[in-house]
């Protein structure tokens, strides 16, 4: 969809931004341009919509060689979301959107009706619409930044660090938003940032750029993690890259237990135990562990009581303060949740949900390790190196 052929960009001579740059970018995917500050990301990107005009060079769009279709039309066919999204202060969220479409000709309010669907669209409700942008959080005012993106409905989609400036929940909250948009839209997006995390967990092709403007590695995210081209891309995807592989490997052969538990009123143990499936009635000590979690009625995981913790099923005594729980693994996640929500867990067992978020029994640390261990074997088996370089 995108090609770059000996690309280069000099802001001043001598001093490449961007050097001999060749990309072939795949129409319908997602493509991130990841790298530390400075290397020639954000150049990059704006070349692709004349924002930038590269001193030498080709790129190529849909075949076509960019440098002969006018700037104006062709951004016709790109959406540009950025950092801060951008939005114009003094019209309202609706307003926003609906200027790129009366910009493309659409009539007024076939225009506003568009707009409110596209706010629907990445999550926000019409009453949205009637803000000012100061009166949104950061993240809504992204998600403004994508639906005004969106609304010519253009083939490609240029991102850059739309994510980079709201907090960590919100910002995972974006990122699982984007893949399901994608997975309906199927645009070509090619997505800036300096996070291998966000890279490796929105990319399908990822490109990890190096200081001079120089792509050093071009792979899908898998590969990059297992086999990092050189010592500069080892660096950049961390010392923990080989736990960042596991995103890679489906946790399905990992054992799940019936989770030692109690059900939990909030403040007391019920009588009743806890019926539903993957669930024991209490028994304390099973898994030599001696920690029971406590479930809400419906079977949802509460948190932890520690061994020894007073408190019997069918009294009101409170069995003691329960302990959070640590992070979930849901049927589906691969070994990298698996291994976390077992480390995590104060019992050292890992708590698995189904997709309601119903306690479907519990994980085991060793049996983790286990399952990475013949993940690992049969990757050698097939023939691909275990773990690259360092
Ligand atoms: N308009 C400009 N004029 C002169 N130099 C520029 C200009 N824009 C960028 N540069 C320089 O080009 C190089 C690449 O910048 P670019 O913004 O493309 O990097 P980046 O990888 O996107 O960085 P960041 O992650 O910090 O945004 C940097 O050395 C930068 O200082």
């Amino acid at each position: 969809m995108v090609q770059f052929q000996g690309v280069q960009k000099a802001y001043q001579a001598g001093r490449p931004a961007v050097d001999n740059l060749n990309l072939s970018i795949d129409a319908g995917r997602i493509t991130v341009f990841v790298g530390p500050s400075g290397c020639g990301k954000t150049t990059s990107l704006r070349m692709i919509n004349r924002m930038v005009e590269p001193t030498a060079g080709t790129i190529t769009v849909g075949g076509r060689d960019i440098s002969t279709i006018p700037a104006h039309q062709l951004r016709r066919s790109m959406g540009y979301v950025m950092q801060s999204a951008g939005l114009l202060p003094h019209r309202t969220v609706l307003d926003n959107v609906t200027t790129v479409l009366r910009l493309n000709r659409v009539p007024r309010a076939a225009a506003r009706a568009r707009a409110a669907e596209l706010l629907e669209t990445v999550g926000l409700s019409a009453d949205m619409g009637k803000r000012y942008p100061n009166q949104l959080s950061g993240g809504q005012q992204q998600r403004v930044g994508v639906a005004r993106a969106l609304a010519a409905d253009p083939p490609i989609l240029l991102m850059d660090e739309p994510f980079s400036a709201v907090d960590p929940v919100v910002r995972a909250e974006l990122q699982q938003e984007l893949l399901r948009l994608q997975r309906e839209l199927a645009k070509t997006i090619i997505f800036v940032t300096h996070d291998i995390d966000e890279a490796t967990l929105l990319g399908d092709k990822v490109a990890v750029f190096a200081t001079g403007g120089r792509v050093a590695q071009y792979a899908d995210p898998e590969e990059i993690l297992r086999a990092p081209v050189d010592d500069f891309v080892a660096a950049f995807v961390g010392r923990d890259r080989g736990f960042r592989h596991l995103s890679f490997s489906p946790g399905a052969s990992v054992p799940v237990h019936p989770a030692p538990s109690v059900a939990w009123d909030g403040a007391a143990l019920m009588d009743d135990g806890a019926a539903a499936a993957g669930l024991r009635p209490e028994a304390p000590g099973a898994d030599g562990s001696g920690w029971r979690l406590a479930v809400d009625g419906g079977g949802r995981p509460l948190g932890w009581l520690a061994p020894g913790t007073a408190g019997t099923p069918g009294t009101a005594e409170a069995g003691g303060p329960l302990v959070p729980g640590g992070s979930l693994f849901h049927a589906g996640d691969p070994l990298r949740n698996a291994l976390d929500a077992a480390l995590s867990s104060p019992s050292g067992l890992g708590v698995a949900v189904d997709g309601d978020g119903l306690v479907q029994g519990v994980v085991r640390a060793p049996e983790v390790l286990a399952a990475i261990e013949a993940a690992r074997e049969s990757r050698t088996a097939e023939g691909q190196t275990p773990e690259g370089r360092g």
